[in-house]
Formats: C-alpha cells, sequence, structure tokens
C-alpha cells in the first residue's frame, strides 16, 4: 500500500530508492486448483521496487522515478496480464508478477552506466496477500 513500510533489503551500497505505484489489472489462474481464481477477476496491484547503487548518473539520480514507472505501469496498467509475453506459458501468480517486474526493470538498469541493481520487488494483491521477490546474485549480469 501507497506510504506504508515495506521489508528491508540488506546491503551496503551508498544509496537506495524506492519507487511505488499501482495499477489496475485483470487476471485469472488457468488451473483447476486455483478454484475461483481460474475465472477473470481483477486487482489493484500496489508495487514498491527497491534499487541500490554506488554512483549516480550526471543528473544526480540513481534512476529516474518517473522512468521506473513508466516501465511498469504504462505496460500493465488496464490491461489483462494473461495477454502479455512475460506470461506466455506461465500463470500471472503474486509470484510471477513480481519476478517479470524484477526483469523488465533490471533489463533497464542494465543499459545504465553506473549499473544500479533492483534489489527488491514488492508487489501487494489483496489487503492480506503480498510476495516479496529477491533476486539472487547470479541473476544479475
Ligand atoms: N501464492 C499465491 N496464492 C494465490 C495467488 C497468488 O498469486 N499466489 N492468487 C490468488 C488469487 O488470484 C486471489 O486474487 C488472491 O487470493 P486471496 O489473497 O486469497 O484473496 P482474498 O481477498 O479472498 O483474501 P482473504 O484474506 O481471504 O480476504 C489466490 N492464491
Ligand atoms: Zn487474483
Amino acid at each position: 500500500m501507497i506510504q506504508q513500510l515495506y521489508p528491508q533489503t540488506n546491503h551496503s551500497f551508498r544509496y537506495e530508492l524506492n519507487k511505488d505505484m499501482h495499477l489496475a489489472a485483470a487476471h485469472f489462474i488457468d488451473h483447476q486448483s486455483a478454484g475461483v481464481c481460474q475465472e477473470m477477476h481483477g486487482h489493484t496491484y500496489f508495487i514498491n521496487m527497491t534499487i541500490a547503487g554506488n554512483d549516480l548518473d550526471e543528473i544526480g539520480f540513481l534512476v529516474d522515478f518517473k522512468q521506473l514507472k513508466s516501465l511498469i505501469h504504462s505496460r500493465f496498467d488496464h490491461t489483462v496480464m494473461n495477454n502479455h509475453p512475460e506470461f506466455k506459458g506461465v500463470f500471472p501468480t503474486t509470484e510471477r508478477i513480481a519476478e517479470k517486474i524484477w526483469g523488465i526493470v533490471q533489463a533497464h538498469l542494465d543499459t545504465l552506466a553506473h549499473s544500479p541493481r533492483c534489489l527488491q520487488v514488492f508487489v501487494r494483491e489483496t489487503p492480506t496477500s503480498y510476495v516479496v521477490y529477491r533476486p539472487l546474485a547470479e541473476d544479475f549480469r
């Protein structure tokens, strides 16, 4: 939830940035074990991402907050998660959504010369359910 406190990541980078955003999206989990979630339904996803690094760009940004929002919000807001290529062959569970968001964000960070890293993606799907995705060391380029 925006302005809530999030789980902390342990690291020794000089800078840490957090970006909150929320988006409305629909999904369904097309598996018989998913019960009522097999039917198309909607959520307001609350997302927080944690970026860290030792250096800033020439403006003094670790990464532009607006760019982070644009990467995720403009892609997924008011869409059906199942329709995105990221979810071809995998169900858009909260876990997978967090993992895919990490991949999209880190792919952008990999283009930046000062090498910031996305250390954590938090995705709240309902008022009572959320996932935290933290990459392993080998997940970074
Ligand atoms: N590990 C996961 N379990 C479930 C997921 C998921 O993504 N990962 N998703 C769902 C459903 O999509 C559903 O939208 C969320 O379920 P739930 O939190 O149970 O929703 P409620 O609002 O009914 O929760 P209450 O705490 O009972 O009010 C299911 N499981
Ligand atoms: Zn759902």
